[in-house]
């Protein structure tokens, strides 16, 4: 455990237990990365507490009792839109500790602004790091010191991948990545939707086309072949695959540049909101 020994020893007290934070809580449970009695979590819905109790999660209904507790790491998983209210209520407490937020399009002046004493990271995960696949890119302003640095990649390391960009790459990674499991998702169920509409049987369709992306995804992974390359295999000169290339390519293309474009400026409006 010694390389693992600054996360183990610490408490991390997460405010918001939603989506993102409930995978956060989640993840490091599971991996074994913190034990469950030094993970905290407030959360306003009392299903959200529930759930995370059962793993042995502490959990609260606002963060002014999770506060009370000293979490050496505060991390903020609220949305950006009541983000400013819950600095207000936590800035006291938060001077002198660590604070992560993942709030998409709160910048880090921002933080500095509403938390003064505390010192802040930026983190954009996206939702499988509950299964320990997420990927977080992670920005830090001049209140971190190089130790509160190492240990929020070493949080976000326990989750997946992480790696340290300048913050307006982070914006651009939040837009690429972080919306990214809702890109996948809304893939297969297109896909699944026209396998239907071609004619396979209902019952096992989306389970085909969840089981096959899964295997490229790994299979990409492990041999780090190149995605150009990869579908190359796949594609026989006039065969099956070019012919549905040729439909699928450019409104993929265009779409992927839209969906980022369209999230990259929705994180411009909420850092100026
Ligand atoms: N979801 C994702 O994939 C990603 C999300 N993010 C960021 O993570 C943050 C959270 O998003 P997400 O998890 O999707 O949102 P959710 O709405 O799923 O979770 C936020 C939770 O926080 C609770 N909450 C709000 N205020 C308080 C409070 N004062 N005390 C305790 N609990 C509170 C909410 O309860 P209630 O609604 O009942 O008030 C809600 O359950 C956002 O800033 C988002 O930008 C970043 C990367 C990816
Ligand atoms: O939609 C959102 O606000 C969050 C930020 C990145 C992914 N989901």
């Amino acid at each position: 455990m010694t390389e693992r020994s600054a996360l183990g020893a610490q408490v991390a007290g997460i405010v918001g237990g939603g989506s993102m934070g409930g995978a956060i809580a989640r993840g490091l449970v599971e991996s074994g990365s913190l034990a469950a009695e030094r993970v905290l979590v407030a959360d306003h819905g009392q299903e959200h507490r529930r759930a995370l109790a059962e793993l042995g999660i502490r959990t609260f209904p606002d963060e002014g009792e999770l506060l009370a507790e000293e979490p050496g790491v505060v991390v903020l998983a609220v949305k950006p839109q009541v983000l400013p209210q819950v600095m207000a209520s936590v800035a006291p407490s938060c001077a002198g500790r660590l604070v992560i937020s993942i709030a998409a399009g709160v910048p880090l002046s921002a933080l500095e602004a509403a938390l003064p004493g505390a010192r802040l990271v930026r983190a954009m995960p996206n939702l499988p790091v509950q299964v320990r696949s997420g990927a977080t890119v992670l920005a830090t302003g001049p209140t971190a010191t190089p130790a509160d640095v190492e240990l929020a990649r070493e949080l976000f390391l326990a989750l997946g991948a992480a790696s340290v960009m300048r913050e307006d790459q982070l914006d651009v990674a939040g837009a690429a990545v972080g919306c990214a499991p809702a890109f996948f998702a809304l893939f297969v169920d297109a896909l699944t939707r026209a396998g239907l509409r071609a004619g396979l049987p209902a019952a096992g369709c989306r389970e085909l086309v969840e089981t096959t992306m899964r295997g490229c995804a790994e299979q990409l992974l492990d041999e780090g072949v190149h995605p150009r390359a990869y579908l190359e295999r796949v594609t026989s000169p006039g065969g099956t695959t070019a012919a549905a290339l040729f439909a699928l390519e450019p409104a993929l293309v265009e779409g992927s540049y839209a969906a980022v474009d369209a999230a990259l400026a929705r994180t411009r409006e909420l850092a100026g909101a």
